[in-house]
C-alpha cells in the first residue's frame, strides 16, 4: 500500500469486509468490532465512541422520518428572492421516474427540512446550501433527490460527487440513491470507497460517485479516475462527523478546490458547533442556510426519585423491590461501567427478568438488532452505559433508572446527559419516572446538583417501604 496515499488517513474507519452489487471488498479488520477491554470496567466515557458510529446506529435504528415542531430558519444568499417552500412532491416538477421512487419509498409529504431545501437545491440556477437538522429529518433523502434530478443520464461520466465520513456511511447513503433511483435506471452510481480497487486512468461512466475523501482524492488526483471539472453537485455529509476524524477536513477542501466554479456546493450537518460553521464556510461559498433547531427535551412530566444505597449489592435490592411493588412495562437502567452493566444483567436474568444488553463492545449492527428487539417489546429491561445509548430515543420507556448517575469524563455533573436519559420531548410528551441510585456523599451532591440546574425537585425514596413505592406508580 502506498503510504502517500490520501486514502490511509481513512483506513481505519473504512476496513471492514462487504459487498456493494457483485463488487466483494476486502479490508484489514472491522471498525465496529470493538475489542473487549480486559476487565471491562472502563468507564463510559473512557470508551471512544465515535461520531460516526452513533450516527451510524442511529441510522440502521431509524424507522421513521422524525417530527420537529420547530420552526424552520432560513437564510437566503439573496434576501430579495422569493422564499419558496413545498408542501407536497409534485409541485416540485420532479421527473416521473424519481417521483415514483419517492412514493415507492413511503414519503407522502416532504419533510420539514426538505419543503425549504429542495426547492433551493433544485433552483436554475443552483444555488449553494448549507443546512443543519438533527439526524433523522430527511436530509439524505433530500440530497440524493437533488443529485438524482440534476444528473443527465446520457453522459457518461460523474457530476455528482457525494462524500460521507465512514465507509460505512457512504454505503447507507448508497443505499437511499439506489432505492429513490430505483425506476431511474440509466443513472449509475460507484462507490468511492477503500478496497474498490481500480486501475489507474480508467474512466469511470457512472453518474454519481459516493465515497470516502481520501479514496475521493485518490481517484481523481493519483487514478485520474474522475475528473473533478465535470462535476455538477458535489455534497458534503455528515459535516459534523467528517471534521472530528483528522485529515478528513483538508481532504475534503482539497476535492472542493478541484471542482468548477459553477459547482453546487451542498453541506449538511446534524449538529452545529463552531467549528463545524466554520468549515462549513470554506467548503461553500455563498450559501443559503437553513437551520432545523432540535426539539427541546423537558423534566416537566417526570417524577423524579433518589434511593440512598451503600454497594452495588444494595442497589440492586433497591431495584428488586421497586419491581416487587410497581409494574414496569419497559425500563432503562444506565450504568456507569460495562463491567457493572454486564454484572447487573446476569443479575436481573438471574431474577427472571429478560434483560437485553447493550454493551460497547458489540458491532453496530449487533447494538441495532438488540434495540430493535427492545423496541418491538421482545424485552422488557435495556441495560447500557451512557455511550452506547446516546441518541436514542425509545418512546415507550416510561422508567429510567440511573443506576449510576451520569458524569462527565472528568468525574462532574453532566446536566445535557442527566436531561438526555430522562428527558422527553414534545412529542413523546409522556409522563415518566426516573429513579436515581446515590451511594455515596460525592453523588448526593451531585444528585443535588441536578436538582438545582433543573430546579426540580428530587424526593427521597425508601424502597423497604413497599407502600411507599406503590404510591410513585401512580
Ligand atoms: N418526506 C419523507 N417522508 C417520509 N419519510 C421520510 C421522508 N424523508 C425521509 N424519510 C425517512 O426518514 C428517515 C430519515 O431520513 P434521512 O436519513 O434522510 O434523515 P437525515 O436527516 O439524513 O438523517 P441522518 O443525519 O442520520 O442521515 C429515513 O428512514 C427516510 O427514509
Amino acid at each position: 500500500m502506498a503510504t502517500d496515499s490520501w486514502a490511509l488517513a481513512v483506513d481505519e474507519q473504512e476496513s471492514t469486509t462487504k459487498t456493494i452489487g457483485n463488487l466483494r471488498i476486502m479490508e484489514a479488520g472491522d471498525a465496529n468490532l470493538r475489542q473487549t477491554d480486559d476487565d471491562g470496567d472502563k468507564s463510559d466515557e473512557e470508551e471512544e465512541e465515535d461520531r460516526a458510529t452513533q450516527s451510524l446506529l442511529n441510522k440502521l435504528i431509524r424507522s421513521n422520518v422524525v417530527n420537529n415542531t420547530n420552526q424552520v430558519e432560513v437564510l437566503q444568499r439573496d434576501p430579495n428572492s422569493p422564499l419558496y417552500s413545498v408542501k407536497t412532491f409534485e409541485e416540485l416538477r420532479l421527473k416521473p421516474q424519481l417521483l415514483k421512487g419517492v412514493y415507492e419509498m413511503g414519503f407522502n409529504r416532504p419533510s420539514k427540512i426538505q419543503e425549504n431545501a429542495l426547492p433551493m437545491m433544485l433552483a436554475e440556477p443552483p444555488q449553494n446550501l448549507i443546512a443543519q437538522s438533527q439526524s433523522g429529518t430527511g436530509k439524505t433523502a433530500a440530497f440524493v433527490l437533488a443529485m438524482l434530478s440534476h444528473v443527465d443520464p446520457s453522459l457518461k461520466w460523474p457530476q455528482c460527487l457525494c462524500i460521507s465520513p465512514t465507509y460505512e456511511l457512504a454505503l447507507q447513503t448508497g443505499k437511499v440513491i439506489e432505492q429513490m433511483g430505483k425506476f431511474y435506471p440509466e443513472v449509475k452510481l460507484a462507490y468511492a470507497v477503500r478496497g474498490h480497487k481500480m486501475e489507474r486512468g480508467v474512466k469511470i461512466k457512472e453518474q454519481i460517485v459516493i465515497g470516502t475523501p481520501g479514496t475521493v482524492l485518490d481517484w481523481c488526483i493519483k487514478l485520474k479516475l474522475i475528473d473533478p471539472k465535470k462535476i455538477k453537485v458535489f455534497v458534503l455529509d455528515e459535516a459534523d462527523v467528517m471534521i472530528a476524524t483528522q485529515g478528513h477536513q483538508d481532504q475534503s477542501i482539497r476535492i472542493q478546490r478541484m471542482l468548477p466554479k459553477g459547482c453546487q456546493m451542498l453541506l449538511f450537518s446534524a449538529t452545529f458547533e463552531d467549528s463545524v460553521w466554520k468549515f462549513a464556510e470554506r467548503v461553500v461559498p455563498d450559501p443559503n442556510i437553513i437551520k432545523l433547531k432540535r426539539e427541546e427535551e423537558t423534566l416537566d412530566t417526570i417524577k423524579q426519585y433518589y434511593v440512598l444505597c451503600n454497594s452495588k449489592e444494595d442497589k440492586f435490592n433497591a431495584l428488586c423491590n421497586i419491581y416487587g411493588a410497581i409494574t414496569i412495562a419497559q425500563a432503562m437502567i444506565f450504568c456507569h461501567t460495562r463491567k457493572t452493566a454486564n454484572w447487573l444483567a446476569n443479575q436481573l436474568s438471574k431474577e427472571g427478568h429478560q434483560v437485553a444488553l447493550l454493551s460497547g463492545e458489540m458491532a453496530v449492527e449487533q447494538r441495532a438488532a438488540v434495540i430493535e428487539r427492545f423496541r418491538d417489546g421482545k424485552e422488557k429491561v435495556l441495560i447500557t452505559t451512557n455511550v452506547c445509548a446516546r441518541g436514542i430515543d425509545v418512546e415507550q420507556v416510561s422508567v429510567v433508572i440511573n443506576f449510576d448517575l451520569p458524569l462527565d469524563k472528568d468525574g462532574n455533573p453532566d446536566n445535557e446527559t442527566y436531561l438526555h436519559r430522562i428527558g422527553r420531548t414534545g412529542r413523546f410528551g409522556k409522563r415518566g419516572l426516573a429513579v436515581n441510585m446515590v451511594d455515596s456523599q460525592r453523588s448526593m451532591e451531585i444528585l443535588k446538583t441536578y436538582e438545582r440546574h433543573f430546579n426540580k425537585k428530587i424526593a427521597r425514596l425508601d424502597t423497604d417501604d413497599l407502600d411507599e413505592i406503590e404510591k410513585i406508580a401512580n
